[in-house]
């Protein structure tokens, strides 16, 4: 069980969505016993600025820079360029830039840690979003179709660009590993274990029927860092994953 639990943990990926670099460190602190990547997203990297990577990564983690870039292919690679230098492991753009932007976006942060000497980071697409339901995605976006047909559309272009993995939710992990093999990553968000709340997340499942369903790794945020004991809620959850693998 200790191996597993050790396995379990590399696979779980926390999202530090606070607002400092001083919450980041000490929650970053507390569960890396439960944890092996820790999620840079939006709200912390514009809050408290590009410096706090290095910060978390000082923890001896991994730091999985989670900024979503989507804009022309130039202006993502200068973007994913002056991120590749920030030492970061995991860095994503969305599929929706076509595979231009895919292209541009990974081969700006492969040349720019090369340059550096540094391992290149894992440069992944974001599908979508797992706060999309099927009726937003038909009647508001006015896409048609299944989402789940959209995702491995995009998880086989973001593979046929070059790229590293995507982002889905784990609803959809099984249709993507089959079509993109066992060496994609397929990161999943919408993780609710059975006693937390969905709150916006739409396409969710349990850590176990993630882990079951194949994903390579979980991301999960409020359900640790929005209760009063996060690394009680961290090790529940990662004895879930545990006994799965
Ligand atoms: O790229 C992501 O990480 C991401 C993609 C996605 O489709 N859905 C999604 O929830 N995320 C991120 O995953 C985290 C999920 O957090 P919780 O809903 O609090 O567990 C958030 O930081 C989101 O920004």
């Amino acid at each position: 069980m200790e191996n597993k639990i050790q396995r379990a943990r590399e696979k779980l990926i926390v999202a530090l969505d606070v607002a400092s670099t001083e919450e980041a460190v000490a929650l970053t602190r507390q569960l890396a016993p439960y944890a092996g990547v820790f999620k840079v997203g939006m709200q912390l990297f514009y809050s408290a600025g590009p410096e706090v990577v290095r910060h978390i990564k000082e923890q001896g983690v991994k730091v999985f820079l989670d900024l979503k870039l989507h804009d022309i292919p130039n202006t993502v690679a200068q973007a994913a360029k002056a991120l590749a230098g920030l030492g970061a492991d995991i860095i994503n753009v969305h599929a929706a830039g076509g595979t231009a932007m895919l292209q541009a976006a990974a081969q700006a942060v492969r040349e720019r840690a090369a340059t550096l000497g540094l391992p290149a980071p894992l440069v992944i697409a974001v599908t979508v979003l797992t706060s999309i339901d099927q009726r937003t995605f038909n009647q508001e976006m006015g896409l048609t179709g299944e989402i789940e047909d959209r995702v491995k559309a995009w998880a086989l272009l973001t593979r046929d660009a070059g790229l590293d993995g995507v982002v889905a939710s784990p609803r959809e992990t099984s249709v993507i590993r089959q079509v993109c093999g066992e060496e994609f990553a397929i990161i999943t968000p919408g993780i609710r274990p059975a006693w937390s709340v969905s709150g916006d997340q739409k396409r969710i499942m349990t850590p176990a029927q993630a882990i079951s369903a194949g994903s390579t790794y979980l991301v999960v945020g409020r359900p640790i860092t929005g209760t009063d004991n996060p690394a009680v809620a961290a090790q529940k959850i990662l004895q879930e994953m545990a006994e799965v693998l």
